[in-house]
C-alpha cells in the first residue's frame, strides 16, 4: 500500500500558526516584518537554515528567551517534526519558515538577521555538486544580504571536506574567522555550545564536530559568480 504521508503534512505545515509558507502571492510580506510577530521586538534574531528534525531551535529557544529564533527548512516531513517540538516547548520566541535557502532573500529584508546557524549542512561531496552546498560562495552572498552589519554565521560540521571547502568559500568572498576549533565539544566554545540531532548522532561515534565563526566583510561584495 502507498503511504500517503506527505500531502498530509503539507497541509498541516500550511495551516500551523508557527510556520511561515512563501508563496508567489505573498512573496516578501515577511520582509523587515519578523521582529514584530515576536513579543519582544527589540530582541536579536538568529536563524537556523536547514533546522532538520529541530532539537536545536526547541532547546535554543528554551535556553535563551532573550533571543527571537527562526529554522527554516525545505522538506515537509523534518520540518513538521521540528514544529512539533517547537510547539511542546509553548515558548513564544520561535518560528519556522517552509523554504529554500536559495529564497532567502525574498523572505528577510536586507540587514534583518543577527546570526545565522549551518548546522550540519548536506556536504554534497560530489565536486559536481559544489554549487548545491550551504556555504557555495553564492550563497555566502545572501547571507550577506540579509546579515545586519555586525552579524555573523556560526557553521558546524562533521564533514571535514565542507568544513576545509567553507574555509576556502568564506575566504574568498572576504568573511572574516573569529573563533575556530576542529573538535568544538573539546573547546573553549564547548559551554555553551547547544547540540543539534545530526551532532549528537556523529558526537556519539566519537567524530570530531567542526566549528567555524565569521564575520562577513565590512564591504559588501559583488555577487559576480554563480
Ligand atoms: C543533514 S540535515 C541536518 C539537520 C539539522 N540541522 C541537524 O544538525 O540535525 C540538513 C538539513 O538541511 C535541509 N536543507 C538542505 N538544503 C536546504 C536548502 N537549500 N533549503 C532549506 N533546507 C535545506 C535538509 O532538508 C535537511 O533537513
Amino acid at each position: 500500500m502507498r503511504l500517503r504521508r506527505k500531502p498530509e503534512a503539507k497541509q498541516k505545515l500550511m495551516e500551523h500558526p508557527l510556520v511561515f509558507t512563501p508563496t508567489e502571492d505573498n512573496k516578501g510580506q515577511m520582509q523587515g516584518q519578523w521582529r514584530s510577530v515576536f513579543p519582544h521586538e527589540t530582541h536579536p534574531l538568529h536563524v537556523e537554515l536547514g533546522t532538520g528534525k529541530g532539537q536545536f531551535l526547541a532547546k535554543a529557544s528554551t535556553l535563551r528567551p532573550d533571543i527571537n529564533w527562526i529554522g527554516v527548512e525545505r522538506i515537509e516531513e523534518p520540518l513538521l517534526q521540528a514544529v512539533r517540538k517547537g510547539e511542546a516547548t509553548e515558548n513564544t520566541n520561535l518560528r519556522y519558515v517552509w523554504a529554500d535557502v536559495e529564497n532567502l532573500t525574498d523572505i528577510f529584508a536586507t540587514g534583518e538577521i543577527d546570526r545565522i546557524y549551518l548546522h550540519f549542512s548536506d556536504p554534497w561531496p560530489k565536486k559536481r555538486h559544489a554549487k548545491r552546498r550551504l556555504t557555495y560562495r553564492r550563497f555566502l552572498d545572501l547571507y550577506e544580504q540579509v546579515l545586519a552589519p555586525a552579524g555573523d554565521l556560526i557553521l558546524k560540521t562533521d564533514s571535514v571536506s565542507l568544513f576545509d571547502f567553507s574555509l576556502e568559500e568564506f575566504q574568498e568572498r572576504g568573511w572574516e574567522v573569529i573563533e575556530i576549533s576542529r573538535d568544538l565539544h573539546h573547546s573553549p566554545y564547548a559551554a555553551i555550545n547547544i547540540t543539534t540531532e545530526y551532532e549528537d548522532k556523529f558526537s556519539s561515534r566519537g567524530m570530531p564536530i567542526h566549528y567555524v565563526r565569521v564575520t562577513p566583510p565590512k564591504e559588501r561584495a559583488v555577487a559576480d559568480e554563480n
